[in-house]
């Protein structure tokens, strides 16, 4: 069966002056299946988040998708005009940000916000529209919906503004929701409930996800698959158990390491040396080599991929040994 997303070769650049770029996302692939969740992990700056807003066709100008394929139910949305991907755009790809107030408008009550994304899609009347938001809210657990329809952003803690968020994203069944740190900003037990309840929403729907995360127990928690993401590139990608208990790159098992688990409690937790490359003066060959104990004269060329498309590693010299 064809993949829902199929990401080719995917490079997205800003201009850095001079007339250089920066290569924020480097020759990606993954594919995507209908219902499967992928979890796109990595440190700060490794261009995750500009991948997910590559899919979206929200990359800020002048930066721009300069090469690749981002093929999403057999349509490549880099050939797409904007009137085409627009049309997209909630209905079949939703997008929640860590900051619900990037979805919600603070000058405007919750329920408006709510109808008014119904009804860009759809032709249905205002008691309708009513009545679906309200359901929209009871569904992400906001208590008296009816009720919380007339309020405004600013009347919500943040974990119910996320919800509020998430149920703007659920509104129109999408086919694929993209998750860029949705609960990072908010406290562990709240994150807890809401990473529940989106991994319930969409598991009834079969949503595919792609939840974008630095953190590697919240992605191995929720994800079936992960893609690790280092200097714009995905350097190893797996079923999340596989990836987990056997990582092969040497980043990847560094990443590990720095989570601290049950059995780390009272030991100093791994670090990965060094500092992450700036992604305007990469490294040549492999962008982790200038931080990898095993790298030697082979990392000064760039590592192609090993493996098949739904389970790979970039690296000349992978582990092979449990972690
Ligand atoms: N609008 C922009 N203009 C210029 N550079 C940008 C822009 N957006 C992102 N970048 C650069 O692209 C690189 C990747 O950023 P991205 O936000 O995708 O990283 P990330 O892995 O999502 O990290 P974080 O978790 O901190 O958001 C960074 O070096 C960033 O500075």
């Amino acid at each position: 069966m064809t993949p829902l997303l199929d990401v080719r070769k995917l490079v997205t650049e800003f201009p850095v002056g001079h007339g250089r770029t920066l290569r924020a996302v480097d020759e990606v692939s993954f594919q995507l299946g209908r219902g499967e969740v992928l979890g796109l992990v990595g440190e700060s700056g490794s261009g995750k988040s500009v991948t997910g807003f590559s899919i979206m066709g929200l990359v800020d100008g002048p930066g721009r998708v300069s090469s690749g394929q981002i093929m999403f139910d057999g349509m490549d949305l880099t050939q797409a005009n904007p009137e085409a991907r627009r049309s997209l755009r909630g209905r079949r790809i939703a997008m929640v940000f860590q900051d619900p107030m990037m979805t919600l408008n603070p000058v405007l009550r919750i329920g408006t916000q709510l109808t008014e994304t119904l009804h860009a899609h759809l032709q249905i009347g205002h008691n309708e529209a009513h009545a679906r938001a309200r359901d929209a809210l009871a569904l992400v657990g906001i208590p008296s919906p009816e009720e919380r329809l007339d309020a405004y952003p600013h009347q919500f803690s943040g974990g119910m503004r996320q919800r509020v968020a998430i149920a703007i994203a659920l509104l129109h069944q999408p086919d694929l929701i993209i998750a860029d740190e949705p609960t990072t900003a908010l406290d562990v037990t709240i994150q807890a409930q809401i990473i529940a309840e989106f991994q319930r929403l969409t598991e009834e729907r079969g949503t595919s996800v792609i939840w974008i995360t630095h953190d590697l127990a919240i992605a191995s928690g929720l994800a079936d698959r992960i893609a690790v993401m280092y200097g714009g590139r995905i350097v190893e990608m797996g079923q999340t158990d596989d990836v987990l208990s056997a990582p092969r790159h040497p980043y990847t098992r560094g990443l590990i390491r720095s989570v601290p688990s049950q059995n780390s409690r009272g030991t100093r937790l791994a670090q990965i040396p060094g500092v992450t490359p700036n992604l305007a003066n990469m490294p040549k060959g492999c962008a982790f080599r200038t931080r990898c104990a095993r790298a030697d004269a082979a990392c000064e060329s760039r590592p192609g991929r090993f493996g098949g498309p739904q389970a790979f590693h970039r690296c000349f010299h992978p582990h092979e040994e449990t972690a």
